[in-house]
């Protein structure tokens, strides 16, 4: 028998002065899966996720989180989740040990407060002021909040907005390793690489409907873009392969003197293309494959929702 979800979401609906936030929305994630809820501003990503935390109510449909109905605010649930908001708000006097301490406090099951300083990269500054650290550094205490009572379930609302690059790295380790003991973790990002590289599954939402949903390969291939080969010519040759009917690609010049070509079979057309070189006597600068990235298929799917006509040009910042 399947194991129980972590959580099940059944047709929610959450409307707004008559104006649906989250729009027949149903999902599952499984007991130690890693999911990340991609989607443009305003489409119902926060709605979705406070109301699975218990802090939010719902119109109408079923949620069950770790067998219970967060709308029912039971205790037992709430110490079993771990929630890392963008702003927690944290009270000014106290140290970064003092306020572990404290929140530590409130779990029955609990880490260990130096431990979780460590998983975080915090031990340096565990006696200043949580006011006086860089707003990074902050970040990672509202991390360390969201673990210290060693929960199931962790919600992760962009858990590295504002991290410089090496912090983001560390904060995915951190949540690597969470994935390694078990725990089950949905988050939420605008960075579609963060996504990429830690989920196991990724939801696209857009206007509270669910739009995609699959691992970032399926997405990929469900989305029809194509991998894209790319190169310059060397020695100053500016001109593209005189016949491209010859080694049969589709190739297009931008102004920097790249070409790109999309393929279908990037060994074949590669084969082709280096042949051709070979034999004229070219040399292929930056020649790569790009894959569509998880970002490409996100831009297409949410541009191709906003505007039915359009080819994708869309950004994840656009207001739904
Ligand atoms: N308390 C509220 N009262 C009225 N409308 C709300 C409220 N909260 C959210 N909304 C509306 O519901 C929609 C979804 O908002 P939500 O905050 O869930 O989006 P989001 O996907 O989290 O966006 P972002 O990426 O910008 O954080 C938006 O149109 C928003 O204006």
């Amino acid at each position: 028998m399947a194991a129980e979800p972590a959580v099940s979401v059944r047709s929610l609906r959450k409307v707004y002065a008559g104006v649906p936030a989250v729009d027949d929305l149903s999902f599952d994630i499984a007991a130690g899966e890693v999911v990340a809820l991609l989607g443009p501003n305003g489409a119902g990503k926060t709605t979705t996720v406070e109301i699975l935390e218990g802090h939010r109510t719902r119109d109408s449909g079923e949620v069950s989180v770790l067998g219970h109905d967060p709308g029912r605010g039971d205790r037992a649930l709430r110490e079993r989740i771990g929630i890392v908001l963008q702003e927690a708000g944290i009270e000014d006097v106290f140290s970064v040990r003092e306020i572990l301490t404290r929140y530590r406090s409130m779990y029955p099951r609990r880490r260990d407060v130096d431990e979780v300083l460590e998983v975080v990269g915090l031990t340096e500054k565990a006696d200043d002021r949580v006011t006086s650290l860089s707003g990074g550094q902050q970040r990672r205490v509202d991390l360390a909040l969201g673990l210290i009572g060693d929960p199931d379930l962790i919600f992760l609302d962009e858990p590295t907005t504002g991290f410089d690059p090496s912090a983001r790295r560390q904060a995915w380790e951190v949540v690597e390793g969470l994935r390694s003991l078990g725990r089950t973790i949905l988050l939420t990002t605008h960075y579609l690489d963060e996504a990429e590289y830690l989920a196991d599954r990724v939801l696209v939402i857009a206007r509270g409907r669910l739009l995609a949903e699959g691992t970032a390969a399926d997405l990929e291939s469900a989305s029809g873009l194509r991998p894209t080969l790319r190169f310059r010519l060397g020695d100053g040759a500016s001109r593209p392969p005189e016949d491209p009917a010859v080694i049969g690609l589709d190739l297009q010049a931008d102004q920097s003197g790249w070409f790109s070509a999309p393929s279908d079979e990037p060994a074949r057309d590669l084969h082709r293309l280096t042949g051709w070189a070979l034999d004229a006597g070219v040399r292929l600068e930056g020649l790569e494959v790009r894959r569509p990235t998880l970002e490409d298929v996100y831009l297409d799917l949410v541009g191709a929702d906003a505007d039915p006509s359009s080819d994708g040009a869309s950004t994840p910042e656009v207001p739904a």
